[in-house]
């Protein structure tokens, strides 16, 4: 079965993009990874200053899934900003937890160990730097191990006699996230009146799913670093856990960067490219990018949910001129990966 490891094939990474720094006990801030004013101008003068975060400034909306007006709360969260936070998401705690356990226990292993797993030059899958990295001038303060289906090859290189622990945990949550992230597809495709027929795929078993681990360490210098630049995600939707450390922010239009304070109990959804395009830009998708801390490591766990790799996203149904051309979630991947930031006008009629 085609993932969407096939979208990468042709877009091989010089190894300085690939391979991470080692943070162990480093005193100061590489030059190779300082971010200023000068050299970015997407910050809009507000660039990263977590220590400061505005805790009273409004954020994403929270919705609690068991709410009957669930899917219109979703609807106008996706509208306005993006991203919402969900509580009552029906994905165990245990498990959410374990996943965590799992991303402390491997970034914090030896540099050579996870070496062992880099991703390869033209490969989506394995531990390294964020695939955007080309894209900026500087380096960020970051470590990933990305995973597509399922994580046994590169945990054996990790663990050769111990990896079944990571394995089965890893895709329990690939499983669980894959149904919460149905329910929220069900429900936004049905708030855009898409067909029946362009519906079919939602519950089957060759949807694109990726699942990201990541880790930032503390930095010596956080108000001159970058732990992931600013991106938005290629998927339909991603369900995000954060560890209870600040770091998220979200751009709004008028407002600037938002931080995203962590909640207990409660998961991060925001929408993707995919979703933008399919909904003929009624839903966003969220500009975000994360903040690094001087004394304490922040990780996270990404799940990327998209429609399988040949499906045709074509924004139908809807009232208004098609403001994308028809593109396949495979095509767009591999435009993404290319061109990045140009990818969505690329596109565009
Ligand atoms: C499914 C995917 C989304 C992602 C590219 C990938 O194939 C696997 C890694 C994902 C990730 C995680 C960190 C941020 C991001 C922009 C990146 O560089 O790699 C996303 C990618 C994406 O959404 O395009
Ligand atoms: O670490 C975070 O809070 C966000 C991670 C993210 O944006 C991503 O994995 O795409
Ligand atoms: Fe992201």
């Amino acid at each position: 079965m085609e993932t969407l490891s096939e979208a990468y094939k042709e877009h091989t990474l010089h190894l300085r993009h690939i391979i991470p720094l080692d943070f162990s006990s480093l005193p100061s801030l590489p030059d190779s990874h300082a971010w200023s004013l000068s050299n970015d101008d997407y910050n809009n003068n507000t660039f990263p200053f977590n220590d400061d975060d505005d805790a009273s400034s409004s954020s994403i909306p929270m919705i609690d899934l068991m709410d009957p007006n669930a899917m219109h709360l979703i609807g106008h969260a996706c509208e306005t900003w993006g991203a919402f936070q969900l509580k009552n998401h029906g994905i165990p705690f245990g498990l959410i937890e374990g996943v965590e356990q799992e991303a402390k226990n491997l970034f914090s292993l030896p540099t050579q160990q996870k070496l062992k797993a880099l991703r390869s030059p033209g490969a989506a899958t394995g531990y390294g730097r964020a695939q955007i990295s080309p894209f900026f001038p500087s380096f960020m303060w970051h470590e990933g191990f990305t995973i597509i289906g399922s994580p046994s090859h590169h945990a054996k290189k990790i663990w050769p006699t111990d990896f079944q622990h990571f394995c089965d945990l890893i895709e329990k949550y690939e499983k669980q996230m894959k149904i919460l992230a149905e329910r929220l597809t069900k429900m936004a495709l049905e708030l855009l009146e898409i067909s029946e027929e362009k519906r079919k795929w939602v519950g089957g078993n060759n949807i694109s799913g990726a699942v990201q681990l990541n880790f930032y360490p503390s930095c010596p210098e956080p108000k001159r670093a970058m732990g992931l630049a600013p991106h938005t995600d290629t998927s339909l939707f991603t369900i995000l856990h954060q560890t209870q450390t600040t770091g998220l922010q979200i751009f709004k239009e008028g407002k600037g960067w938002v931080p995203v304070h962590p909640n207990p109990n409660t998961l991060v959804v925001n929408t993707g490219d995919l979703l933008h395009i399919m909904s003929n830009a009624r839903f966003r998708c969220a500009l975000h990018r994360v903040t690094v801390n001087r004394s304490r490591k922040r990780y996270s766990v990404a799940y990327f949910y998209s429609p399988p790799i040949d499906y045709v996203l074509s924004p139908l149904n809807v009232h208004s001129a098609a403001r994308f051309r028809a593109v396949t979630v495979k095509e767009y991947f591999s435009i993404k990966a290319k061109k990045f930031g140009e990818a969505l006008s690329l596109i565009s009629t």
